[in-house]
């Protein structure tokens, strides 16, 4: 049966870590499983790091640039290295490939976000494996998907796959990071992701040398995934054709079980593709209402406003703690819920001079996280 596949490979597996050279037999082993999985018939798509670590073996720099303008700089020389080895090896092998650039600002809005979900549809139905990374060399700090595991997760969530893998210096998920802990455990498989709470698996906050955000990034591209109904594998880069392997059923790496019903694809997008503007805070009874009794938000429940949003930006619900429990598309600005929160809704007519609308949040525009 065709499946959507969306394979996201490191830096640390596309370069060899003493000269930070690109690791070609690698590249080429992954090139020819991908073209394999599309001669079978499959839809593959191709995450790609690498612009920054191979920019900076071009240049001849010995580590990743901490100036924002020189790693976009060095960036924009090694996308397009990059792109050129992959376009050689893909073709050697008949595959189309396309080059997908995106940046965070192409998934908040909406309409933008349903273009990007076109032109990959489009791409896959034409049988071209999209080659994807984020534009880091015009990408901003405030709106930057900031690691490739997110990105990853995002576009497997868009496409709806059935399949993410991560491809990764080590060979699975371990209970601590097994270059410090020697005798961390392996962990072949996450039926929920609140397992790992339970198990208190150790993710350290930093990556490889060339990597960028380390397990924890990879774990939080899980759950974004497994959430969106896609599994989701960690397994290692320098052995892409365990692809394979995985898809007939071998249980190699972590896999991480895809939730049974997952959230819509505009709940997802709200989730995860708009960036909000504010934070609402809520008291316990809000809380409880709209986490557990599925009920919509209503200005009663909100204790405090937090930024400058307008009606329908997308704002994160915080209980006292300012813990997030919530995200929602809101339907007042930030000027009218500052007048009208803790309020009730009879009250707001004569409090605004309108009719507003009954909810602040309508259930159906509001998402759990
Ligand atoms: N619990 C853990 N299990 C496995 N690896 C871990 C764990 N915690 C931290 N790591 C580290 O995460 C690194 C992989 O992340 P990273 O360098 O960002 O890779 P990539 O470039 O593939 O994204 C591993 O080399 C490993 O040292
Ligand atoms: N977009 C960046 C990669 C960011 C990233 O997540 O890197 P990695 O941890 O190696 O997957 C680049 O191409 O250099």
């Amino acid at each position: 049966m065709t499946k959507t596949i969306v394979v996201k490979i490191g830096t640390s597996s596309l370069t060899q870590p003493e000269t930070g050279q690109l690791a070609l037999s690698t590249i080429a082993t992954l090139a020819e499983t991908l073209s394999h999985l599309r001669r079978q018939g499959h839809r593959v798509i191709l995450v790609s790091s690498g612009a920054v670590g191979v920019g900076c073996a071009r240049l001849g720099l010995t580590e990743k640039p901490k100036a924002i303008a020189l790693k976009q700089a060095v960036a924009a020389v090694g996308q397009g290295r990059l792109i050129r080895v992959y376009d050689d090896l893909f073709t050697t092998l008949q595959q189309p490939i396309a080059q997908v650039l995106l940046t965070r600002s192409d998934l908040v809005q909406r309409s933008r976000y349903l273009n990007v979900y076109n032109t990959f549809k489009e791409l896959l139905e034409l049988g071209i494996i999209p080659v994807v990374n984020e534009n880091d060399t015009v990408a901003v700090e405030e709106l930057k998907f900031g690691d490739n595991d997110t990105l990853s997760a995002l576009v497997a969530s868009l496409v709806h796959a059935d399949w993410l893998f991560l491809l990764t210096d080590v060979d699975r998920l371990y209970s601590a990071d097994p270059r410090s802990v020697p005798d961390a455990q392996p962990i072949s498989l996450v039926s929920n992701i609140k397992e790992l709470e339970e198990l208190q698996v150790q993710t350290g906050a930093q990556g490889s040398q060339w990597g960028t955000g380390g397990m924890v990034t990879k774990i939080s591209a899980a759950r974004i995934a497994t959430a969106a109904g896609v599994r989701t594998v960690i397994t290692e880069g320098r052995h892409p054709s365990n692809i394979k392997q995985i898809l007939q059923g071998e249980s190699i790496g972590t896999h991480f079980e895809a939730q049974p019903e997952p959230t819509s694809a505009r709940k997802r997008w709200i989730a995860y593709g708009v960036v909000p503007s504010g934070r609402l805070y809520l008291d316990e009874g809000a809380v409880i209402a709209i986490s557990r009794a599925g009920k919509s938000l209503l200005a009663a429940g909100i204790t405090a406003v937090e930024g400058e949003f307008d009606s329908q930006d997308a704002v994160q619900l915080c209980d006292k703690s300012g813990k997030e429990v919530a995200r929602g598309l809101v339907n007042y600005n930030s000027t009218e819920l500052q007048k009208i929160c803790g309020r009730r809704s009879s009250e707001i007519p004569t409090i605004l001079g309108y009719e507003g609308a009954e909810t602040v949040i309508h259930r159906d525009n509001l998402v759990l996280t």
